[in-house]
């Protein structure tokens, strides 16, 4: 597994795109996307060499990140990409990993499947089959419903 990037959850997301610009020098890579089923809008951070950042914000109070933006947002979750899902999924829940959304596909950009799982230390980790995988992240589109 290699890691993908960082997701951050913000209350107002032009605000979070500004100070990333301005304070550590982050570009916007990708326009907003708007994802229905996870309730957030998304927009990824590119820095030459550095990790991506995503920009997560949610969309109302029923989304899964709104309770967190609400308590001031900040790191979210450490994401990386594997080969396969299900089976590396099989070996963490082995290893004492505890599984928070299985895998379905269409839950993120492009029909990727991910899977989010607490991993200890506190760390929220989002897995995304790199089979599914959309590509460059700037051709990254909307999830149909
Ligand atoms: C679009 C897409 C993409 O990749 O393309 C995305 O980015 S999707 C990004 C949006 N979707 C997601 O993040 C889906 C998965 N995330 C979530 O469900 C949520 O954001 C949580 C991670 C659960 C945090 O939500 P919230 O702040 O409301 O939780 P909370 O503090 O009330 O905690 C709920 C339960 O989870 C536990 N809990 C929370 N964070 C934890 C952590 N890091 N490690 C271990 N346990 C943790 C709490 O102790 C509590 O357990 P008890 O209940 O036992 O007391």
């Amino acid at each position: 597994m290699k890691i993908d990037h960082v997701g951050i959850v913000v209350g107002s997301m032009a605000k979070a795109i500004d100070q990333w610009q301005t304070y550590f020098g982050y570009r916007q890579a990708t326009e907003p996307v708007l994802n229905t089923r996870q309730k957030v809008v998304v927009v990824f951070l590119e820095k030459p060499g550095s990790l991506p950042v995503k920009l997560v914000e949610p969309t109302g109070p029923d989304s899964p990140v709104a309770a967190f933006a609400r308590r001031g947002g900040g790191l979210h979750h450490l994401c990386f990409l594997c080969d396969e899902l299900e089976p590396e999924l099989d070996r963490l829940k082995q290893a004492g990993a505890r599984v928070l959304t299985e895998p379905q596909p269409g839950e993120a950009f492009a029909n990727e499947k991910i899977a989010f799982l607490f991993a200890g230390q506190g760390l929220n980790i989002e897995l995304i089959d790199t089979l599914t995988r959309a590509g460059r992240i700037g051709s990254q589109r909307p999830v149909e419903d």
